[in-house]
């Protein structure tokens, strides 16, 4: 195959990106949006030595599986990009994914069940971080194009919350009107470089968050002013990030107006929510992934529970009536203050937050003598180090319930947990991220024997 190239091509599989996967010449090729079942007629892109990146040109014959999409800017830009497949499709492809990375690892006698779907399909999303930049002389938010940093102007961004929409055209017309100056990032210059909106969807809360390459900019009391009157915002933060850089937070949030964080609900909980914390971001599916992992749980009133990567401390405090006692570890000092105050407004007095990172902490716990009865962990993408499983297992858990959002992260830190004597027969995906190729997953590891 070679740039620029038409082939004919039959799509066999999607890739966990969600890309059509087929086969010329003895060749995979990865087709942008097409579907398994699909004959299309595809451009290359892009080679590389043993596989090559196409777009579809035609469609030949299209999958009966494949639906309509909204606005086409949706694939284009990665913001929805299972939005063509029928939404049963997508969870089959969800438990599919998980299935065949446990069948490379010769783990395929572990049951993978089927995915649980959302509550909702489409406006799911309580936060939104979207870039501002200057796109034909004016200021836009949107999205960029996948693989790149061109910015695809976007209204309606479909999987978030429609109140976020709305606040994210209200802020950007304010932005407009004060002719603030959108970022630059080949000049690494301009104001704004991302507009992030988060809503508690139980309160109608909203933080509106301005991440700006420099503390202040001039006209911005008077940008302050028109957003506070923006219904249902308290709450206004700068955060700085100087840098040159694609992470979109800097370090340092400057409360320029209102209340330091919002209120939300998980179940009958209420949790304070502050601009750096992580908060899942699919509050229709939270309250059943947890549900789901505290009934797996088994828990018993005798039991010490770790919450380990607790963020704000919404499992542990969701499991804490259950339990003797929670111990939680987080590594933003923010949220581990959240989690605090959070056991406070809730009442809840047998919980324990702690800051340091799960892999230091967990040893230190582990040397002490800790013993634990159930260890939930909910790490990044990333998932758990060695050193933390090491130092997990020695504190003589019964029980290890994961939850994860990379099920490959899932699947390597099992069989680590395996060597160690526990083991488990089944992994329940849930669906926190409709409309994309992500997975979320729960499985409960229980101990087998004694190491
Ligand atoms: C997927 S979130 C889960 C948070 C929480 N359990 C929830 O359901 O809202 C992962 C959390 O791990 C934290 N984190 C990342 N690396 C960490 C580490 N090395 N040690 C402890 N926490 C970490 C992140 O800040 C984030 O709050």
């Amino acid at each position: 195959m070679k740039k620029n190239e038409i082939v004919e091509v039959e799509i066999t599989d999607l890739s966990y990106e969600a890309m059509g996967v087929g086969h010329v010449d003895g060749e995979t090729v990865f087709v942008n949006n097409a579907l398994p079942g699909e004959i299309v007629k595809a451009k290359i892109l892009k080679t590389k030595k043993a596989f090559a990146f196409a777009k579809i040109e035609e469609i030949i014959k299209e999958s009966p599986d494949r639906v309509k999409v909204p606005l086409r800017q949706y694939l284009q830009t990665g913001l929805a990009s299972l939005a063509h497949l029928k939404y049963d499709k997508q969870l089959e492809f969800k438990q599919q994914q998980v299935a065949e990375l446990l069948k490379k690892v010769h783990l395929d006698q572990i049951k993978v069940n089927a995915t649980l779907p959302s509550p909702l399909q489409d406006s799911y999303r309580n936060k939104a971080q979207v870039p501002v930049r200057e796109v034909n002389g004016k200021l836009e938010i949107g999205f960029f194009r996948r693989h790149s940093h061109d910015l695809v102007p976007l209204e309606d961004f479909f999987t978030n919350d429609k109140e976020i929409d709305r606040v994210l055209l209200a802020v950007r017309d304010i932005l407009r009107e004060n002719h603030v100056p959108a970022y630059d990032e080949v000049k690494h210059q301009g104001e704004v470089r991302y507009l992030e909106v988060r809503r508690g969807i139980a309160t109608g809360e909203i933080m509106v968050i301005l991440v700006c390459l420099h503390k202040e900019f001039p006209g911005l009391a008077k940008v302050v002013d028109e957003i506070k009157e923006i219904a249902g915002v308290k709450s206004i933060f700068l955060n700085h990030n100087p840098r040159k850089t694609n992470v979109i937070l800097g370090t340092s949030d400057y409360l320029l107006w209102g209340k330091r964080y919002i209120d939300d609900k998980i179940g009958d909980l209420t949790f304070e929510i502050s601009p750096q914390s992580f908060f899942q971001i699919n509050s229709s599916q939270t309250p059943r992934l947890y549900d789901l992992a505290i009934k797996q749980a088994g828990l018993k009133d005798s039991d010490l529970i770790v919450d380990a990567y607790s963020g704000i401390g919404t499992i542990g405090l969701s499991a804490a009536k259950y339990v003797k006692e929670v111990r939680g570890v987080e590594v933003v000092k923010a949220a581990v203050k959240d989690a605090k105050n959070n056991a406070r407004i809730n009442q809840i007095h047998n919980a324990k937050y702690y800051a340091g990172k799960a892999e230091d902490l967990m040893p230190k716990w582990a040397e002490k003598g800790l013993k634990t009865d159930v260890i939930f962990v909910d790490p990044p993408r990333k998932g758990l180090s060695p050193d933390f499983i090491e130092a997990a297992v020695k504190t003589g858990p019964e029980k290890i319930v994961y939850i994860s959002c990379n099920p490959a992260t899932l699947v390597r830190d099992m069989q680590l947990f395996m060597e160690k004597g526990y083991t488990t027969d089944e992994v329940s995906p849930v669906d926190m991220f409709p409309q994309t190729p992500h997975v979320e997953c729960v499985t409960v590891l229980e101990r087998t024997q004694n190491d």
